[in-house]
């Protein structure tokens, strides 16, 4: 029997395209990232009875069986993920595998990082807006994504987030994130939210530092490498 492999490493062609298994598995686990969003953003929204929320309880528990029976451990990386291509599955911010994940769908545009996104009402904070927690959310993969971009890759020792005006649920907003200063080891990088729909109008920013991991670091966090 051929063994099926989905690691990132096997499921690669020579030309470094993905093969056809593992396109399909991350199609699939993109179709489970999209119905657990809209499964979290309904049940935060939802004013349906008990009966019919002590049914969908019962119901989803019963789905999560199949799933649970196979799972990988912290210490291993997705087998759908490629890190080297930049290909993160179930990253909480753009991870079209994550229900968490708005997901912020991000480019890089003349150097600076713009990311769009929609937030439903199971990121409320302050009634009808946004949790100033997830704001730093967003904010801090936007830096990390334009230091990663600018070739100074690093994680986040600091992030100062300034909430000028409150982010409105349910309301295209614009993420940019740049950076700003380079010193030795550290990238220095600010980033904004706006709605799409007035990008000018800053409601929240951020600057950020970012270090870059010395190789003992990385061996000590992750063995041989992230
Ligand atoms: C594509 C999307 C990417 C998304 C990326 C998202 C980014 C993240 O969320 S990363 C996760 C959150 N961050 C973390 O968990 C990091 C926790 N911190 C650490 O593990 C360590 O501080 C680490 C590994 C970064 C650096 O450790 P280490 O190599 O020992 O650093 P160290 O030598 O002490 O300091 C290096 C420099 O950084 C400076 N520094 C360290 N901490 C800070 C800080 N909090 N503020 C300012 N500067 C700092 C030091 O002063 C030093 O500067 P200098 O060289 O000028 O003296």
């Amino acid at each position: 029997m051929t063994k099926r492999s989905y690691h990132p490493t096997d499921g690669r062609t020579g030309n470094g395209a993905a093969s056809d298994a593992i396109r399909e598995r991350r199609a699939a686990i993109e179709d489970l990232g999209a119905a657990l969003r809209t499964l979290l953003q309904v049940s935060a929204s939802t004013e349906a009875g008990a009966d019919e929320i002590r049914l969908a309880a019962a119901e989803l528990r019963r789905v999560t069986g199949p799933l649970a029976a196979s799972v990988r451990t912290r210490a291993q990386q997705p087998s759908a993920d490629d890190l080297l291509g930049g290909i993160r599955m179930y990253n909480p911010v753009s991870g079209t595998g994550s229900g968490l994940a708005p997901p912020v769908d991000a480019e890089v545009v003349d150097g600076v990082v713009v990311g769009t996104c929609t937030l439903g009402l199971a990121y409320e904070g302050p009634p009808t807006y946004a949790h100033g927690g997830v704001s730093a959310l967003l904010l801090d993969h936007m830096l990390g994504y334009a230091t990663t971009a600018s070739g100074h890759p690093g994680m986040t020792v600091e992030l100062t987030t300034r909430y000028r005006a409150p982010v409105p649920l349910q309301t295209p907003l614009r993420l940019t994130g740049r950076v700003t200063e380079v010193l030795t080891r550290k990238v220095i990088a600010h980033g904004t939210i706006a709605t799409a729909a007035d990008p000018d109008t800053v409601l929240v920013e951020a600057t950020g530092t970012f270090v870059a991991i010395r190789p003992e670091k990385v061996r000590a966090l992750w063995g041989s490498g992230p």
